[in-house]
């Protein structure tokens, strides 16, 4: 007798390095009117539930996985998650992965195809990797992790086109083709593409995949992780100096930005009633209102870095110097 084959549920895997853009384009994906039912899973680095607070409030659900990268010692959360998920495939169209900026997105593609269960009940169907068109040069020269981003994408969003001019576009474009010839390229400016650019593509192959790195089922791709990068988590219960803050942060990441990799915090400023939330990206700087504090919850200011030397920048004492008066 024939078997009825299940029906697997479509993965879609965000990388991108720190800061490019992913959470722009979840963001995106979460507020259009697409009709489909999305679970999201959504990785963080040391970043104290942040990510979570930035991802816009939809019908679909987040898992968090904190405290670890995707790829290395959170593997089995994955794997715990993506089994819940499974046992309700036929409520879900499809599920997003969003990996940290310094994952390697081959163990998280793995886990796709070795985890029996796992490789049965779900299919690959794209890596989509956001690439910062500003850092992009910079990072791949530093970190690997940037590199293999591009080098195991089906589909890479070239990003803040709008902060880059049409001749160095086109250098980094080159680039991300030496790298990877087979990847479609799209610019984009805060991830402005259509759905149906990223999501239900089908593009994963495997055979690519094997082509590049042959032992790719095989090998525990145990990589190593830029020792030197790690993450600072602050608070604060007093509310800020919005003046203040401003020029503190703004100084430390002229002066800080080359070791400041990724920079991101949700803040309480005195005498003002919403959220603020203020990132960088090595020194490039954004901020703005986000909305009101949730009921209930207390009104407290978080900061996180991620970068190199962060011990030496004396962070925790500017920070609090910030306090309003
Ligand atoms: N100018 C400009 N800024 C952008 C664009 N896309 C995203 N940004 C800003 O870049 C910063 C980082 O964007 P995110 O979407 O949080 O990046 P991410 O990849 O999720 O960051 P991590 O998860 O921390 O690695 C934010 O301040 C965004 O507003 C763009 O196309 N142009």
């Amino acid at each position: 007798m024939d078997q009825i084959a299940t029906p697997q549920i479509p993965v879609t895997v965000l990388t991108g390095f720190l800061g490019a853009g992913k959470t722009t384009l979840l963001n995106r994906i979460l507020t259009e009117r697409h009709g489909k039912r999305y679970a999201v899973i959504v990785n963080e680095f040391g970043e104290t539930g942040i990510d979570n607070d930035l991802v816009v409030n939809a019908d679909e659900e987040v898992f968090e996985m904190n405290n670890g990268c995707i790829c290395c010692t959170v593997r089995g959360d994955l794997i715990r998650i993506l089994g819940g998920l499974m046992k309700r495939a036929d409520r879900l169209d499809a599920i997003i992965v969003e990996t940290t900026g310094l994952a390697d997105p081959a163990p998280v593609a793995q886990t796709f195809f070795v985890d029996q269960e796992v490789a049965e009940r779900t299919r690959l169907d794209a890596i989509v990797t956001v690439a910062d068109a500003v850092h992009l040069a910079g990072q791949l020269g530093e970190h690997h992790e940037a590199e293999e981003q591009i080098a195991f994408a089906d589909v890479v969003l070239l990003n803040k086109t709008d902060l880059v001019g049409d001749a160095d576009l086109s250098g980094v474009e080159a680039r991300i083709r030496r790298i990877n010839p087979y990847a479609k390229i799209i610019r984009t400016a805060r991830c402005d593409t259509p759905l149906d650019a990223v999501l239900g593509l089908n593009a994963f192959s495997l055979e690519r995949v094997l082509a590049v790195e042959p032992d790719f089922l095989t090998s525990d791709h145990d990589h190593e992780h830029d020792e030197d990068v790690t993450s600072l988590s602050l608070t604060s219960d007093a509310p800020l100096d919005l003046a203040a803050f401003q020029t503190w942060f703004g100084r430390l990441l002229q002066t800080r930005g080359q070791d400041i990799l990724r920079s991101k915090g949700i803040l309480n400023f005195a005498g003002e009633a919403d959220r603020y939330v203020f990132q960088g990206v090595h020194m490039l700087m954004d901020g703005a209102p986000m909305g009101s504090w949730p009921e209930g919850a207390p009104r407290v200011s978080r900061l996180v870095f991620i970068g190199r030397n962060l011990d030496g920048m004396g962070l925790r004492e500017g920070f609090e110097a910030c306090r309003a008066a």
